[in-house]
């Protein structure tokens, strides 16, 4: 990999969807820049519009307004350079956990490595997650996590400059979390990946990043936050259960959630824009509230998973959206 290159710019992005009552203003004016080999988290409440922010990067939704540099370029589409996993791992059911890795690697080194040379490189890979013993298998015969590990493979296999993943541990037991965001670590400090994560694990968040960025609630989210996470690398998980600094992060991440950063911090309505905080009326309103973010803000002494799952503040979210697939 080029160790120069992975430098992301986030340039004013904001995004419109089209609905039947008007566009839908979810982001607005999203500005951020990772440096190469920075661990990026991106948090916030459900619907807020972290995933939409993935998938800009990812090339797969055009922003609206403003755009995505990496390195120097504008890029509007999906690229070699960043690499996506998504939570629901997306691998072909048909193929080999070895084919699902080589048919990457083939499509972005065609012509660069030759047969022996792909071969190795998709061993390599899997060795890096430790699956090596299961390269035979297909899908439906390995477990969730081993799953994950295909994807997270699959993506490293591609040598991204950037690695995008959205909630890749999300569906996983906390066992398998825990032993995959270790792997992550030290595969991230081994290749020096630039890495933007959205995550609703306030621990994971803590864990893996250089720097937590908070989001409001939309409609017209943006960036309302960023905190820098000083803990010293290599970290351990154990360890950090002791550190007031760790403690003190994750406090102020579960403060941020708590207080509910919404409507109340976005600008006044575009004049033609239909304004989306309240639910048409053949439109299911999922309503929450309440205790999930209070009860996370207890003292945070056990360390384990503190996962977000609804915001503090009444929102109202829009008709399902479209999946994204990568
Ligand atoms: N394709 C789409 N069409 C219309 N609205 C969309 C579309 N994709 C997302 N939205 C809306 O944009 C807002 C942001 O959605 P997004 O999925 O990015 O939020 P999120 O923070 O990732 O949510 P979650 O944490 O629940 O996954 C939401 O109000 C969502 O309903």
């Amino acid at each position: 990999m080029n160790s120069k290159i992975g430098h992301l710019e986030l340039s004013h992005i904001g995004m419109d969807f089209p609905t039947p009552n008007g566009p839908f203003c979810a982001l607005e004016n999203v500005d951020l820049h990772v440096a190469k080999g920075e661990f990026i988290s991106l948090i916030g409440h459900s619907g807020c519009g972290k995933s939409t922010v993935l998938n800009i990067v990812a090339g797969l939704y055009k922003a609206t307004r403003g755009g995505v540099i990496v390195d120097g370029h504008e890029v509007d589409s999906p690229g070699p350079e960043r690499a996506v996993v998504f939570q629901n791992h997306s691998l072909l059911p048909w193929l080999t956990v070895y084919q699902n890795v080589e048919l990457a690697v083939k499509r972005v080194f065609r012509g660069k490595k030759n047969k022996a040379q792909i071969r190795e490189w998709v061993e390599q890979n899997l060795e890096m997650v430790q699956l090596t013993h299961a390269r035979d298998k297909r899908p439906n015969e390995i477990s969730g996590g081993m799953k994950q590990r295909v994807g997270i493979a699959r993506a490293l296999a591609m040598q991204p400059q950037i690695l995008l993943m959205d909630e890749p541990f999300g569906a996983l037991d906390a066992l398998t979390r825990a032993s995959l965001q270790d792997s992550l670590m030290q595969i991230q400090a081994q290749l020096g990946n630039t890495v933007l994560m959205v995550t609703h694990d306030v621990d994971e968040a803590v864990l893996l990043s250089d720097r937590v960025v908070m989001m409001s609630v939309g409609p017209r989210a943006g960036i309302a936050k960023v905190m820098p996470v000083e803990l010293e690398r290599p970290r351990h998980r154990l360890e950090l259960a002791e550190s007031p600094a760790y403690h003190h992060a994750r406090a102020e991440i579960l403060h941020f959630l708590h207080d509910g950063h919404d409507v109340a911090s976005a600008p006044a309505q575009a004049p033609g824009e239909t304004q989306r905080d309240e639910p048409a009326d053949d439109e299911p309103a999922v309503v929450d509230v309440s205790a999930t973010v209070a009860k996370d803000a207890a003292p945070p002494a056990a360390a384990s998973a503190a996962r977000v799952e609804e915001p503090r503040s009444r929102i109202f979210r829009m008709r399902p959206k479209k999946i994204a697939n990568g």
